[in-house]
């Protein structure tokens, strides 16, 4: 079983063509599925001690890997029952099930179990399920002590992450091969449970991975302020954002922030308050210009945005500022941070999955885009993105993404490029979230930033 950070993510057609290659090369579709329900059959062993294991299979592959599972936990001796759907309807499965010596009950009538290990449907489900298998599979895993879905949970769209069906969430999700989107994006992330991956000896890579611990530089001896990052915020209508933002960014690792533009009275010391002139971010010491947080939507933003945008200098364009923003790709390196109603607004006409999605906005607006949420995606131009899935959800609070802004900030002034900057702030960010426990404000926040940026040198 391996740990998801960081592995490639692919889709259902992905993860088809590098199963094809594989099969190509040599390894045939039974043994793939040999060492998937083999393995399956291994972790179930490992965590139930020899509780009585109920194998929901379906009638493709899926149910394939299940078919064998069940067949292996029982020359392992562990007491096992298998309940399908329907017959199998693939080479592969019909000879794991014709393989299982043991009866088969109908999906309908199959009594609880203590755990219920989920075969009905991988990347294969393409149309939302029938009540005749819904009930049943709610009444099942509601009644398990464990529960355990191969592949993705029945009921998932495997591409976008939506829901083919209202089913509870199992306990820990057996990924095959490679990480899905499913695996990660909303609402069937929280379907998941736990996220393990099986290595069944099918190569995978691309271009989209799940988000991992940065390695950060800690300053040596020859760093000063101005080499370890200066980052200028743009403050306006509401100077607390841009104060939270100017805090995020000098507790996420900037060696100096000017907050430019009124400021509030409770800002700590070492940010320094400046008067908003276009001087002021033409300082070619500058690393990052963080606009937004705050800024407001009126004449004097629009205008400050303008000048900010003309001082080329790397940009985190937040909250406001993208409400002002226009068509234009970016000219210089720039990360937008949109929650999904900026985002909506901003690239309202694209489709997709919410990974397609910012990375088609990425390409038109010539920048790394974060799409916030509970599945935060980070995505590129070029194509690659990053997508960070379990933030807390205490996160969900007024002045964190302020916070976020000034994180990337400080991370972009420091010298890191704007996609590595961007992935590197929202891991910050959701660490320190993790560390301030539950119920905290966006104040609370910072604080926990040097110990989250700690565990990442
Ligand atoms: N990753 C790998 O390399 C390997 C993965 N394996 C496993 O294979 C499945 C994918 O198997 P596949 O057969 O392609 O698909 P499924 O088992 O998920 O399901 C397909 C069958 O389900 C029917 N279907 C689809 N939606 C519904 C629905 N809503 N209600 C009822 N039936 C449905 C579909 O029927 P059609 O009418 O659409 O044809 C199919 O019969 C993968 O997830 C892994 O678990 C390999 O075992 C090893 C290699
Ligand atoms: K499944």
């Amino acid at each position: 079983m391996i740990r998801i950070d960081g592995q490639p993510i692919l889709d259902a057609a992905q993860m088809r063509a590098a199963e094809a290659q594989t099969i190509a090369a040599g390894t045939g579709a039974e043994a793939l599925m040999a060492r998937a329900g083999e393995q399956v059959a291994e972790q179930v062993r490992r965590l139930t001690a020899g509780a009585e294991v109920l194998v929901l299979c379906g009638p493709g592959n899926n149910g394939g890997d299940g078919y064998v599972a069940a067949a292996a936990l029982r020359r392992a001796g562990h007491a096992a029952r298998i309940a399908a759907c329907a017959s199998p309807t693939t080479a592969a499965a019909s000879a794991a099930r014709a393989a299982w010596m043991g009866p088969v009950e109908e999906l309908g009538n199959a009594a609880p179990a203590p755990i219920v290990v989920d075969a009905l449907f991988g990347i294969g489900l393409n149309r939302p399920l029938g009540a005749e298998i819904c009930e049943p599979l709610r009444h099942l895993i509601g009644n398990a002590r464990l529960s355990i879905a191969v592949d993705v949970p029945s009921g998932v769209s495997t591409d976008d992450g939506s829901s083919f069906a209202e089913v509870p969430a199992v306990d820990l999700t057996l990924a095959l091969a490679a990480v899905k989107p499913a695996h990660v994006l909303q609402p069937s992330a929280a379907r998941c449970g736990d996220i393990r991956l099986l290595d069944i000896g099918v190569e995978v890579s691309g271009p989209v991975r799940v988000a991992s611990a940065p390695q950060l530089r800690p300053p040596s001896a020859r760093d000063h302020k101005y080499s370890r990052g200066l980052v200028a915020v743009v403050a306006g209508r509401m100077p607390g954002a841009a104060a939270l933002a100017a805090t995020g960014a000098g507790r996420g690792g900037a060696g100096y922030v000017r907050l430019l533009g009124s400021a509030t009275d409770r800002l700590p010391h070492a940010i320094v308050r400046q008067r908003f002139s276009a001087e002021a971010l033409a300082d070619e010491r500058v690393g990052a210009v963080v606009i937004g947080p705050g800024l407001g939507r009126d004449d004097k933003a629009r205008e400050r945005l303008d000048l900010a945008r003309a001082s080329e200098r790397p940009m985190v364009i937040d909250g406001d500022a993208l409400h002002l923003l226009g068509e234009a790709p970016a000219r210089v390196p720039t990360i937008l941070t949109p929650h999904a109603g900026e985002f909506a607004r901003l690239f309202g006409d694209l489709n997709g999955s919410k990974i397609e999605r910012a990375i088609a906005a990425a390409r038109r607006a010539n920048a790394v885009v974060v799409f916030k949420g509970a599945d935060t995606v980070i995505a590129a131009p070029d194509g690659r993105a990053i997508v960070h899935a379990h933030a807390p959800a205490w996160l969900a609070t007024a002045g964190t993404g302020d916070v976020l802004a000034g994180v990337i900030g400080a991370q972009l002034a420091g010298g890191a490029d704007v996609f590595t900057a961007a992935a590197n702030g929202v891991w910050l960010h959701a660490e320190a979230a993790r560390r301030a426990g539950p119920a905290f404000i966006a104040d609370d926040l910072a604080a926990h930033l040097p110990a989250a940026l700690g565990a990442c040198l």
